[in-house]
């Protein structure tokens, strides 16, 4: 799905209303109907005292709309206008006179001593500013603002948390806890400094002209399970693990053995054919025992890894996890890395070698995949000041050694030359230990089975975050692990494969 800026929406919402021949108050009553229906399905308790805070635009307009929907259907609802300009939107303003008219408790607010005491309501809807905002907010609208994220109360956002800058940073806006936005996604919706604002996102379908979306150019997308379901390879019925691909994952130390043995089998879960494990001598016994389909290749080292030497001939390498920094183990790198053309996939240790060695980054084939969490980032291309330098310097450095940079975190991002794919499979129940290494594993499994590498970073990544989405009911976030994950890959396929179970 296309990530857009506010003046695109913009022109989509123009184009809409020219192509559908439809006026702009339509357009606007799909747009508050698609929120009235989600908020109905959460909040289904019409006892729920609801303030609906409206700016003058036309998201504003929204929010009153959506006031008349909830009153309409048995809710306690209270509208209010926030009158931070006397500029009303045409729009806005027809639904100022409309919720008049159908006596629904309506309020003006132009200073602050006439702002409701939020502590009477349980919900409280923000509809100030969306994708219209342009300038730092002040006065009476950030009054309110503070009051809101001070009130403790469920916020629910239309379209954008108001304050929220659709393509900048933003400094100060509402803090809600949902945003429910209108089909189009936005790139500040999905960067981890504004996720204080955002909360949990949904996107949800208003009508807009899908030959307008279509003009629309951009080089930045949301995954979409459809996109993963057109990149997964079909499985011959004449498949056999000599034709599946052949994964190697080079890793490990004394003590670190385990990242070998979770990349391993997430790689053969993944579906390669065969996968070998490089990796010292105590690492032998562990991954023979806990993993006996993994082919084990020893180190001469019986602690950590010393030169990477093997006989077989692997179709993809996953390499870093639990390697350390010594300095044999980093000579050993280095002289794989001159040696090396195969597809690979760089996590952990072996980023952070490459940080201590830059010019090595020129040794690695082009297309190579690096899965830095932000850490790991930063010890590669320096600090940022804002999640949007931070895609700008990734961006830059991706281009320049000619790489595929996963951004890890709640939504992963995967830098592909000039593209930006945002993930947003997933939930917090990923952040534990292992979920790094497996995801290594998935990836050198899919460059395995010879996935264009671009396609293997968007699948693995969507692959690893369903997992935990599948398993929402079933493990608790704070108990589930990264075997979790390993089990569970197939069932993410399965979803993938049959659209049945949402995500
Ligand atoms: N996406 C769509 O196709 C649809 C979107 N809808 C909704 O419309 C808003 C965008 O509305 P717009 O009128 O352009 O602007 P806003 O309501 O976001 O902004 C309010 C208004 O205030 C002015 N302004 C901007 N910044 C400030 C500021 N800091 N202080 C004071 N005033 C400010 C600005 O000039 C705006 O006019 C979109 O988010 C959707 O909610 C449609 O309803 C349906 C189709
Ligand atoms: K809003």
């Amino acid at each position: 799905m296309k990530i857009l800026s506010a003046g695109q929406i913009r022109e989509i919402d123009a184009k809409t209303i020219h192509y559908e021949g439809i006026s702009s108050l339509e357009l606007m009553k799909h747009a508050a109907g698609a929120f009235y229906d989600w908020f109905t399905k959460k909040y289904t308790d019409k006892n729920d005292a609801i303030l609906i805070l409206s700016g003058v635009g036309n998201n504003g307009g929204d929010g009153l709309m959506v006031a008349r929907l909830l009153h309409k259907a048995g809710y306690r609802v209270q509208a209010c206008v926030v009158e931070y300009s006397e500029n009303y939107t045409e729009d806005c303003a027809h639904n100022v006179r409309r919720v008049k008219a159908e006596n629904i408790p309506f309020k003006r607010i132009t200073k602050e001593k006439e702002i409701p005491n939020f502590s009477e309501y349980d919900i409280l809807i923000d509809a100030l500013f969306g994708t219209g905002l342009s300038r730092e907010i002040t006065g009476i609208a950030a009054e309110v603002i503070k009051k809101m994220n001070e009130s403790g109360k469920t916020i629910v956002s239309i379209d954008v948390p108001g304050g929220l800058f659709p393509d900048k940073k933003t400094t100060f806006a509402v803090e809600a806890d949902e945003t429910v936005t209108f089909q189009i996604p936005k790139l500040a919706l999905y960067l981890p400094d504004n996720y204080r604002f955002v909360g949990n996102v949904t996107i949800v379908n208003i009508g807009l002209s899908e030959k307008a979306i279509a003009e629309a150019s951009t080089n930045r997308y949301l995954i979409e399970k459809k996109d993963i379901r057109e990149l997964l390879k079909p499985l011959s019925k004449f498949a056999h693990k000599g034709t599946q691909g052949h994964a190697l994952i080079i890793g490990g130390s004394l003590g670190k053995t385990g990242t070998v043995c979770l990349a391993s089998k997430a790689a053969l879960k993944t579906g390669c054919g065969l996968v070998s494990a490089y990796l010292p001598k105590c690492g032998t016994p562990v991954i023979q025992t806990h993993f006996p389909e993994a082919m084990a290749i020893e180190d001469d080292n019986s602690a950590f890894i010393t030169h990477i030497d093997y006989d077989i001939s692997p179709n993809a390498i996953g390499i870093g996890i639990g390697m350390g920094k010594r300095e044999e183990t980093q000579h050993a790198f280095y002289r794989f890395l001159q040696k090396n053309a195969l597809p690979m996939v760089i996590d952990a240790d072996g980023l952070n070698i490459l940080s201590l060695h830059p010019e090595w980054l020129d040794l690695l084939p082009p297309k190579t995949i690096l899965t830095p969490h932000p850490k790991e980032l930063s010890r590669l291309i320096g600090e940022w000041s804002d999640d949007y330098e931070k895609i700008e310097k990734a961006t830059a450095f991706a281009q320049k050694y000619r790489l595929i940079v996963i951004i890890k975190g709640a939504y992963s991002l995967i830098i592909d030359s000039d593209n930006l794919y945002v993930n947003d499979s997933g939930t917090p129940a990923l952040a534990t230990a292992g979920s790094g290494d497996v995801l290594t594993g998935i990836i050198a499994s899919l460059l395995a089975q010879g996935y264009e590498p671009g396609h293997a970073a968007r699948v693995g990544v969507y692959l690893h975050g369903l997992t935990a989405n599948l398993t929402q009911q079933t493990i608790h976030p704070r108990s589930f692990v990264a075997s979790d994950i390993i089990d569970n890959i197939g069932n993410a396929y399965f979803t993938i494969e049959n659209g049945m179970i949402k995500k």
